[in-house]
């Protein structure tokens, strides 16, 4: 599987972001996509994602599911955690299990491997800033999908965090999976660079 954009142009609030953007990442590869604020990273992720539509140029997806358009074939880890407060960590979890639907794992099992076992049935308002983005993380491995787009996805995770994420990132790769990433730091896997643009 390969994911690839041709020609991308992207237009935000009538200024032009970044135009003739060119990207392709191959099933186990990462790549993190760096730049000043404002360059266009998160634009790029929410392109890929289908959250926003390219002014010009294409995002394909070769092998793999072909037919299935590549927002359905992503996840999209944004810099808020998309949570109900009201709702606990297995609750919240459900839910987008539910909403996501495809080929999905053991609710438990994806709650413990982030570290949240302990915490299962806390109202998510209660959470943490780390333990929010734990079960934001979790919401990856409840639902599989080849494809995971993540911006910024370290922020607010401790050490022991970090170091699980990576192990979860390193899993997702070694199963034929592919990562897009905006960050400001080493994301801590081997990882291609793509710089998106140049301030003048
Ligand atoms: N909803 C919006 N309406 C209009 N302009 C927007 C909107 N969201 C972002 N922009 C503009 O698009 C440009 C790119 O923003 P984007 O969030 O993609 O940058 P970024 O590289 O992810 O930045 P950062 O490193 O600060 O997260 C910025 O100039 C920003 O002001």
């Amino acid at each position: 599987m390969r994911l690839r954009g041709r020609g991308l142009r992207c237009i935000r609030g009538g200024r032009e972001v970044f135009d003739g953007l060119d990207f392709e990442v191959a099933c186990g590869e990462a790549l993190t996509l760096v730049g000043h604020n404002g360059a266009g990273k998160t634009s790029l992720l929410r392109l890929i994602a289908g959250l926003l539509q390219p002014a010009a140029g294409t995002i394909t997806v070769e092998g793999g599911e072909q037919d299935t358009p590549v927002a359905e074939q992503a996840h999209y880890l944004g810099h808020r955690d998309a949570l109900k407060p009201s709702l606990s960590v297995s609750e919240n979890l459900a839910f987008w299990r539910e909403f996501l639907g495809g080929e999905t794992t053991d609710l438990a099992a994806a709650i413990a491997a982030v570290g949240l076992g302990h915490a299962a049935e806390l109202p998510a308002a209660y959470l943490s800033a780390g333990q929010r983005r734990r079960l934001s993380i979790a919401r990856l491995l409840v639902v599989r999908r080849p494809i995971w787009l993540l911006d910024e996805p370290t922020s607010a995770l401790d050490v022991k965090g970090q170091e699980l994420f990576v192990r979860l990132m390193q899993d997702h790769l070694a199963g034929g999976g592919l990562i897009v990433a905006a960050t400001h730091l080493p994301l801590g896997i081997e990882a291609r660079e793509m710089r998106i643009g140049v301030r003048v």
